[in-house]
Parts: structure tokens; C-alpha cells; sequence
């Protein structure tokens, strides 16, 4: 199994050397040369199976022989064994042919969990066979940050320093950030909003100097191994609601496009999905892309979803790949033109990612309305993101297709503007009952590449 380069200039990669080495040379993103497909019965297969051994079906093709299967299931059981819900991500009907997915059931209450704890187990597989050190580096909304922080705190060969903007995160989201002790774990408050914190981490990437000087390596979805984990519950999910006999849909709150890229893969790979609904904050880019072709960032507004506050969405690179018929040439022109404003998808680059994804958008004014009025109705307390996810979800719900909504994140995590929609202040769970408690250690840093290389330069010379 080998990955390609968006941009179609740098090196093919193992499964293993594309997880090491996050963004590629050229600047893309690492995808699978070819998606393998699995056979209509072997989905079938899968009804009934513990999550684990989904995931391990699901994923082994992608992995090629940087893993034996007994590595890899152990490394699968490991990184599910601290989940709080046995079925890992239990499906909830909300209405008629409408179905809630929990993926906040891991140690850091968002889908994050899902990949992080398992690249925490590969990275860790890797580096012990190979004896070498990384930096890694990660950009944060805010759940990204605290998923990959518990998955590499204390780990020997790994320094992790994530960037998050100041300000711009929930106390929890901060907190869960700030407040781990072990001496590895580096978290950087930059004066900006997360597209600059996405921009400085790909600005490190690009700078080689830099980036084999300290070794690093990425976490965010860039990481094709994040992407990969996240497959697996589609799967899990639309095989429990009758696939591959019956058609599923999904809509997913949407902000760095990983998400729902991981759900399109599961398309590509034969899971029927009937469609593939982006669901976005008042941040709509991606709405707005798919509504009129022109991709035009024009500043990120804080919303009560933060972690969808984004513009610059860098999982639609990949989506765009495929869309210009795998032309690595004509993906990195549409970048060079992003970084001097925007650019315009071609009708049949649009028509070809209308083929998989319909969109929509939710204010804030839903938002609230959503969370208090699902509440009402059937108890489910939602997290903001998932809100904007249900109310677009509605919005397309189509006779004798099931639609599954992603909600990916505890409630927990947001508790003022959930209780500022509900009424009700959603309690931490009581693992997590001295948050508040704990010391916090962050660095502020200004949105400045050479302040931030140097800073991690020196924090891993000590
Ligand atoms: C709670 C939550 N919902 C939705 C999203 C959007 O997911 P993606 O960036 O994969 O589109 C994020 C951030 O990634 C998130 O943290
Ligand atoms: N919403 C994310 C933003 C980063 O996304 P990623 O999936 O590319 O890591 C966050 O919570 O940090």
C-alpha cells in the first residue's frame, strides 16, 4: 500500500513513513493510491463484531506491511481499552429514520479520542522499533490539542507542543490542555485564531531546516492515520442500521474537513453511504463552496461551536484531489491562489463533489434552539457542534434512508453555552471532577513562526 502527495512532487510513501511524516515535502497531503474495496459480504460480516475487531478489519488494508496483525491488534485493543461505553460509539435514535453516533465517550470527551489514542499506540510502536526521537507539532480549535496531549503525555520519544488560540477555546478545552504535568507536553497560547495556528504548523513543516532539525511530525488530521481511524465508525455504525443491505446517511458538524473525508473513504471503499451532508457554523465556507464554487476565506468569527471556527479547512485539499481527477498539479495552483485570497472549484470539479456531498448552515440562534429543543424532546443533551449537526441533519432527512448524525463532542466540554441553551450544566465526568482544580502551565507565543521555532528549539535542547 503506498500514499500519494496531493500535490503529486513529493516521495511515495509507506503507510508507516506517511504517519511519521505527516505533511508531505511538497506541501499536500499524504492519500492512498488506490482505496482498497472491501467485498459487499465482508461488510456484512462485520454486524455484531466487537468494535475492536471492526477496526482492525476495516483498517488493515491500509496498512501494508508496516504492522504485523497481531502489532496491530494489540495496538487496536489498547487504544480503545479507556473508553467509557462499551460499544466505543453508541448509536441513539433522536426521530423517525434520524440516528445521534456518541463519539465522546473517550478520555478527552471528543471523536478526537478515536484517532489520537490509537496513533498514540502506533507512534509509540514505531519509534521503540526505530530508536528515534520526534517533535510533534499540532494546531488546535481545542479538541485536537487536549486528544493528542493524553495520548503522547509521558511518552519517552515524543515532545508535543500545540498551538491554540488564545482566548478562542472552552475553559475545558483549555484546561484539559494546560494542566497535564508530565515535562513533554508543551501547550502554546498564539495571539490569533486557529487558521494562523494551522498556518505556523504547515509554515514548519515547510521549512526543512526546521523540520529535520527537530524531527517533525504531525498530529492533526494532515496525519493520514487520523483520517484512517475515523473510518471505522462509519462502518460500525451504518452496518448496526442494516448496511450494506440498505443505504445510510450522514451529517457531520464540519470544520478541518477530516471528518467527513473519513466517512467519503468509507464510501470509496463500498459502504453505501446514500449521502454525505457537511454541516457548518456560521464559519460556512465549505457551505458556500459547495453552494457556489468560489472558496474565499474571509475571517473567522467566534461562535459557541469553536472548534468549527475555521476558514481555511485543510482536509478539502485532499477532497479536491480526487474532484480534479488525481492532478496533483491543478491541486497546488488552487493553494498557491488560496494564499492570495481564494479561488473557484471548475463546474466539473463542483459536480463531482456534489456527487458525494450536500451541505448546510446553523447560526448561533439554532444552535441554542437545537440544543434546547432536543433536550425537550428527547433528552439527549447536545454539545454545540453536535447541535449544528442535528438542526442540518433535519434539514435533510430523506424517506427510507437512515441519516446518522455525528455528534462529536460531551456537552461537558461547552458547559456555558449549553447551559446558557438548556438551562442545564452539564457535569464534567467524575474522572475528570479536579479539572478545575489543577495547576496550569501554557506559553504565550505571538503569530510568529521564527518566536515559535525558536521556543521549540529550545524547549527540547533541555
Ligand atoms: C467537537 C468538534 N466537532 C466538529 C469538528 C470538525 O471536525 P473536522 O475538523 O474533522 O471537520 C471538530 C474539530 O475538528 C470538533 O472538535
Ligand atoms: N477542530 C479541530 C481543529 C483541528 O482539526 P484536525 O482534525 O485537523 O486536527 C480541533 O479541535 O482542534
Amino acid at each position: 500500500m503506498k500514499y500519494v502527495s496531493t500535490r503529486g512532487q513529493a516521495p511515495d510513501l509507506t503507510f508507516e513513513e506517511a504517519m511519521l511524516t505527516g505533511l508531505a515535502r511538497d506541501g499536500g497531503l499524504y492519500v492512498p493510491a488506490e482505496v482498497p474495496v472491501m467485498a459487499a459480504n465482508d461488510i456484512a460480516a462485520l454486524a455484531g463484531l466487537p468494535y475492536e475487531e471492526v477496526a482492525f478489519r476495516v483498517m488493515r488494508p491500509f496498512i501494508g506491511d508496516s504492522f504485523t496483525d497481531d502489532e496491530f491488534r494489540a495496538i487496536i485493543a489498547r487504544a480503545y481499552e479507556g473508553f467509557g461505553h462499551a460499544a466505543r460509539a453508541p448509536l441513539v435514535q433522536l426521530g423517525p429514520g434520524h440516528f445521534l453516533l456518541e463519539l465522546f465517550h473517550g478520555p478527552t470527551l471528543a471523536f478526537k479520542d478515536f484517532a489520537m489514542q490509537l496513533i498514540g499506540q502506533l507512534f509509540q510502536a514505531a519509534l521503540e522499533r526505530s530508536g528515534q526521537r520526534v517533535t510533534i507539532v499540532g494546531a488546535t480549535s481545542g479538541d485536537t490539542g487536549s486528544a493528542a496531549i493524553e495520548a503522547f503525555r509521558g511518552l519517552d520519544a515524543v515532545d508535543v507542543f500545540i498551538l491554540y488560540p488564545h482566548g478562542r477555546v472552552s475553559e475545558v478545552q483549555r484546561r484539559q490542555m494546560t494542566t497535564p504535568a508530565e515535562s513533554n507536553v508543551h501547550a502554546l497560547a498564539i495571539d490569533g485564531h486557529f487558521d494562523d495556528a494551522q498556518a505556523r504548523v504547515k509554515d514548519m513543516f515547510n521549512d526543512f531546516d526546521f523540520r529535520d532539525g527537530v524531527r517533525l511530525a504531525g498530529v492533526n488530521s494532515i496525519n493520514w492515520a487520523r483520517v484512517l481511524a475515523q473510518v471505522v465508525y462509519y462502518f460500525a455504525s451504518a452496518v448496526e442500521l442494516g448496511a450494506p443491505h440498505r443505504k445510510v446517511s450522514f451529517t457531520v458538524p464540519t470544520g478541518n474537513f477530516g471528518d467527513i473525508f473519513a466517512g467519503y473513504i468509507a464510501r470509496k471503499m463500498g459502504l453505501p453511504i446514500d449521502r454525505l451532508v457537511v454541516a457548518t457554523n456560521q464559519n460556512d465556507i465549505l457551505h458556500r463552496c459547495l453552494s457556489t464554487s468560489e472558496y474565499m476565506p474571509d475571517g473567522v468569527i467566534p461562535s459557541i461551536s469553536p472548534s468549527m471556527d475555521i476558514q481555511v479547512s485543510s482536509n478539502f485539499e485532499r477532497a479536491l484531489f480526487d474532484a480534479y481527477g488525481r492532478d496533483g498539479k491543478a491541486v497546488a495552483q488552487l493553494m498557491d491562489e488560496l494564499k492570495s485570497g481564494g479561488f473557484r472549484v471548475s463546474q466539473g470539479a463542483l459536480q463531482a463533489l456534489r456527487e458525494h456531498f450536500d451541505s448546510g448552515r446553523c447560526d448561533e440562534d439554532e444552535t441554542r434552539a437545537t440544543i434546547k429543543r432536543l433536550q425537550a424532546t428527547t433528552g439527549e443533551l447536545l454539545c454545540p457542534h453536535s447541535a449544528v449537526g442535528v438542526k442540518v441533519a433535519e434539514e435533510n432527512l430523506k424517506p427510507g434512508v437512515p441519516m446518522i448524525t455525528l455528534a462529536t463532542a460531551h456537552p461537558a466540554k461547552f458547559p456555558a453555552a449549553v447551559e446558557e441553551a438548556a438551562g442545564i450544566h452539564p457535569p464534567l465526568p467524575p474522572r475528570m471532577a479536579d479539572l478545575y482544580d489543577r495547576d496550569e502551565r501554557v506559553t504565550r507565543v505571538p503569530n510568529d513562526l521564527a518566536a515559535i521555532e525558536t521556543l521549540i528549539r529550545e524547549r527540547i535542547a533541555k
